[in-house]
């Protein structure tokens, strides 16, 4: 049988990855793919340096429209990253009827609802499983082998360069920015590693995970962002002390007011396995109501891990490609015409426990006056420890609260920084059980 062509765009970190997944194991993929899955052309700006990554059989250009326009080419991998370009190129390859493989999470998750709708009116697939946690098969778990279910929430640690850079600075104390610039040279981190540790890069991927879970369209603008840059080691240090491990967490919940779509860095109790998920590693809890809950782990992010999803999305369309549309697997697990607009509840309707850290001055009845204007809010207490003495003007008080709406959260925050008795901002971070 003829060969299927890949044209591929962008031959760095992943696309040099996905030249040598394609090239060690060709032979067992023509076996699972009915056919040799061959690259015909690559692009990327530095000739050179593409052609030394994919090798003299491949015809390298530096511009992607030749790829996107080649007639011979029958799949085209994207692996430029952004929005811009990728974008015109990917559309440009659905026009012309080309299928699509993508790593590109945050491509989906700002324009995929116009990207599917292109790729439905023209018959082509668009493959995504790259670009949720990286070599974990999630988009493939939940679009299929969860069908069943009704999922009812999910979460994961879905950016491998915070949870590499916490893991560090957890256990060697190493300082955000040494971890971070070898995040980057492992390959990890993107273009704008500010994707990373400000919680983009993870709310792109629970974007499109919430849209195939619940059945909606892409939300990226409602999704709560909150990332690791802030976060201080003291707070790290004393989450610990009380159990916990701090996470960036992605977390999209249904609850009867509407779907929670937030990231931010979690206190999750240190006895479940999610909390003990470490480096570049990442994992996705997901419950469904029939199966309950499953967690799937694995390397999130470097150049085979991200290649795996990639072949492995080429291996799918060759096998689909001359099957009729409306019989593959939607885009979003959802028939187009079902999806439902629910609505994302903004963060301060978000029921959580937290963790508030406060530093306390040298004056009688602070601990009363914190914990009066708590309960005055609704906010009961689950456990609160004080670090260093209040006599000397050091004491911080660490105080985890029972589950409450954030909102009420935040008024009890306003009024306890007004006190004289308390100095600077209130720290304030979420704890979520993860197990209901
Ligand atoms: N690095 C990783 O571990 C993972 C990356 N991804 C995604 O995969 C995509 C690629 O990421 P990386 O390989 O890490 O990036 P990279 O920066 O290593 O590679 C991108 C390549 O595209 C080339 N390029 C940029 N503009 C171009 C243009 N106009 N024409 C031709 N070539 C062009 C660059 O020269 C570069 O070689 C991104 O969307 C990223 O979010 C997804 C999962 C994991
Ligand atoms: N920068 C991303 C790469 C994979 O998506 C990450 O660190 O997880
Ligand atoms: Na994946």
């Amino acid at each position: 049988m003829k060969p299927i062509n890949i044209g591929l765009m962008g031959v760095g970190t992943v696309g040099g990855g996905v030249a040598t997944v394609l090239k060690r194991n060709a032979e067992e993929i023509s076996r699972r793919a009915g056919r040799e899955i061959r690259l015909t052309i690559a692009s990327r700006r530095n000739v050179e340096m593409a052609r030394d990554l994919v090798g003299p059989d491949v015809t390298v250009v530096a511009d992607p429209f030749e790829v996107v326009n080649h007639p011979d080419v029958d799949i085209v991998v994207e692996l430029i990253g952004g929005d811009t370009v990728a974008k015109e190129l990917v559309l440009q390859a659905i026009a012309n009827g080309k299928h699509v493989v993508t790593a590109n999470k945050k491509l989906l998750a700002v324009h995929g609802n116009e990207i599917f709708a292109r790729a439905q009116e023209k018959g082509v697939m668009v493959a995504f499983e790259a670009a949720v946690a990286g070599g974990i098969p999630i988009i493939k778990a939940l679009r299929e082998g969860l069908s069943a279910n009704r999922i009812e929430w999910l979460a994961g640690i879905i950016n491998g360069t915070s949870n590499f850079i916490l893991t560090e600075m957890r256990e060697k104390g190493a300082d955000f920015i040494d971890v971070l610039k070898e995040a980057q040279r492992l390959g990890y981190a993107e273009a704008d590693p500010t994707f990373d540790v400000e919680g983009h890069d993870a709310g792109h991927k629970l974007t499109i995970m919430a849209a195939i879970a619940f059945g909606i369209p892409m939300q990226f603008d409602n999704c709560y962002l909150e990332g690791i840059s802030k976060l201080e080691g003291k707070d790290i240090q004393y989450a610990e002390e009380l159990g916990y491990r701090v996470k960036l967490i992605g977390l999209t919940r249904r609850t009867e007011a509407g779907v929670e779509l937030r990231v931010h860095p979690t206190l999750i109790p240190e006895d479940q396995l999610i909390a003990n998920v470490n480096g570049v590693m990442n994992a996705v809890l997901v419950r469904g109501d029939a199966v309950g809950q499953t967690l799937f782990n694995g390397p999130g992010a470097g150049a085979l891990p991200t290649a795996s999803a990639v072949v492995a999305d080429l291996v799918d369309v060759t096998r689909l490609m001359t099957a009729d549309p409306g019989h593959r697997v939607p885009h979003l697990a959802f028939q187009p015409d079902q999806l439902k607009n629910l609505t994302i509840l903004p963060i301060d309707e978000v029921v959580s426990s937290y963790y508030l850290r406060i530093q306390a001055v040298d004056r009688a009845g602070v601990m009363a006056d914190i914990t009066r204007l708590l309960a005055e809010n609704g906010i009961s207490i689950e456990a609160l420890i004080q670090k260093g003495a209040i006599a000397d003007g050091s004491a911080e008080i660490v105080i985890l609260t029972h589950r409450v709406v954030e909102k009420a959260v935040n008024k009890a925050i306003a009024a306890i920084e007004a006190l004289d008795s308390v100095a600077g901002k209130v720290v304030r971070l979420r704890m979520e059980e993860l197990n209901g």
